[in-house]
């Protein structure tokens, strides 16, 4: 199918999902009709898309984890131990990565494995595996919304069988899951998949089901520039909405100086809405979500404590509508489920004590908002110039040109030219622009800034300091000083 920004037809989506079910025997399991039926007895309560629009009416931020176990019995264990122990809000099912990669017959072997062992021997859930009838009972286990989480290129299969199964939110893009997830995998093929993903959500919005869509907003999450993030979560929002999603929570992944990040989200709410506009999608309802630092973590479990809690506070500061949770063990890999408990209680300890605060409007953090747009705007601009008017082929096209380009990437379509770094007061500017369309006005900005930096450190501008910046927190730093 040719790549452009237009809804599918249900005869060009139906040919494609005759295909899809069949990538693993569970996919006979998928039956529409029945789906909706099972929907629309889910109370509003355990919905996604009508929590998020609750939060975000009552100005709440709402706190999610990240968790996801190999065999049903302990994944509902430790959801439930999520949300009653942890005070979870909103509850995820992270994949794992054999399923992230349609590797189901690896995926069997880890269940089979698992069982053996007693413990799980997979970094998540095989949804695929385990099947509608596997899926739902963990819905049915579970008094809270539930979304997927994964790092998905080819989501379809995945998509199918958990919103059969009950879940009411996706986690993913076309952009979002493959240029920091895969190396060689072609981003038309993925943008393709993706649209894919958001017809069947708009196939279930024609039947009043209302299912919750969130681009992944991080990327890389190592120094990603604001505007660059936003860019994305823009284009991914629009190409989902043309699907018929009606409901959208646009992300954010913490970069730590609090300005910028606070500026960062009222930038994406503010941009959203005028894209959204003049793109008339006026009735897709837009929440945002701020993750904390993706980045290396402390091993010290108190010092990780300190960075989950900087994240929490930047989240409630900025008013993001959800915030997603890290944990002491972020440096150690997989958490137990006490510890992503109390990364989950730490920052909500924050959240609260704060919701009665917010960072005054003052002219730098109107300025730093400002900063972000205007850099969005000359990507998105470009992006729809390349694609003659189409976001679809603009988005393919503009990594080609390193118009759209994300730091540390692993995807050999992003042409990686760009350099991140932080200035004097730890913001993420651009050391090197690489092939970014901004104004010289822009890029004298941020040469300015980083100069400002060397001068206070007494060193040239250089890589060095890039590097030093990807290590500072994890070493208890924010900015990479020179020894
Ligand atoms: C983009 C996602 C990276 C983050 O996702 C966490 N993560 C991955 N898999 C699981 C899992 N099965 N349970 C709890 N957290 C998980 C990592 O720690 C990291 O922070």
């Amino acid at each position: 199918m040719e790549l452009k920004n237009r809804q599918w037809t249900h005869d060009q989506f139906n040919a494609v999902r005759q295909e899809v079910l069949n990538h693993w025997p569970t996919g006979k399991e998928v039956d529409f009709a029945a789906a909706v039926k099972y929907h629309e007895a889910i109370p509003a309560k355990r919905q996604f898309a009508k929590r998020l629009v609750k939060a975000k009416k009552n100005g709440e931020t709402l706190t999610q984890p990240r968790a996801g176990v190999a065999l049903i019995d302990e994944h509902i264990k430790l959801l439930n131990y999520l949300l009653t122990e942890g005070e979870a809000d909103l509850l995820p099912t992270t994949i794992d990565s054999y399923t992230r990669q349609n590797q189901y017959k690896e995926a069997q072997n880890g269940i089979e494995e698992s069982l053996k062992a007693g413990r799980s021997l997979l970094n998540g859930f095989p949804a695929v595996n385990h099947g509608v009838a596997g899926v739902r009972r963990v819905v049915e286990s579970v008094n809270a919304p539930l979304q997927v989480r994964h790092g998905t290129p080819d989501a379809r299969l995945l998509a199918e069988i958990t919103l059969a199964a009950g879940y009411t939110s996706y986690e993913g893009g076309g952009i979002s899951y493959n240029i920091p997830y895969a190396k060689e995998v072609s981003l038309e093929k993925t943008i393709l998949d993706w649209q894919y993903c958001d017809r069947l959500v708009g196939l279930y919005a024609e039947h009043g089901i209302e299912i919750n869509r969130e681009p992944f907003g991080p990327l890389t999450g190592t120094l990603v520039p604001p505007s660059i993030s936003h860019s994305v979560a823009v284009i991914e929002g629009l190409l989902a909405v043309e699907q018929g999603v009606k409901n959208l929570t646009l992300g954010y992944g913490q970069c730590g100086n609090l300005l910028q990040d606070v500026a960062a989200i009222q930038a994406l709410e503010q941009l959203a809405e005028e894209y959204f506009s003049k793109h008339s999608c006026a009735d897709c309802i837009l929440t945002t979500v701020f993750h904390q630092w993706m980045g290396g973590f402390p091993q010290d479990e108190s010092k990780a404590f300190g960075v989950i809690s900087w994240g929490a506070a930047t989240a409630g500061l900025a008013k993001a509508t959800k915030v997603i949770v890290k944990t002491p063990h972020e440096a150690l890999g997989i958490p137990t489920k006490e510890a992503n408990a109390q990364g989950l209680k730490a920052t909500k300890q924050l959240i609260s004590m704060l919701s009665d605060q917010a960072l005054p409007a003052t002219k730098e953090l109107e300025d730093e908002i400002n900063i972000i747009k205007a850099e969005a705007r000359c990507i998105l601009n470009k992006v729809v110039e390349l694609g003659q008017g189409d976001y679809a082929l603009g988005a393919v096209r503009a990594f080609a040109a390193g118009v759209l380009d994300v730091p540390f990437a692993p995807s050999k379509y992003s042409l990686n030219k760009i350099l991140p770094a932080r200035d004097n007061n730890g913001a993420v500017r651009l050391f090197d622009v690489g092939n970014l369309p901004f104004t010289p006005d822009l890029i004298a900005f941020h040469h300015d800034k980083i100069n400002e930096r060397a001068k206070a450190e007494g060193r040239d501008p250089s890589f060095q300091m890039v590097i030093d910046d990807i290590y500072a927190i994890s070493k208890g730093r924010l900015v990479g000083r020179p020894r």
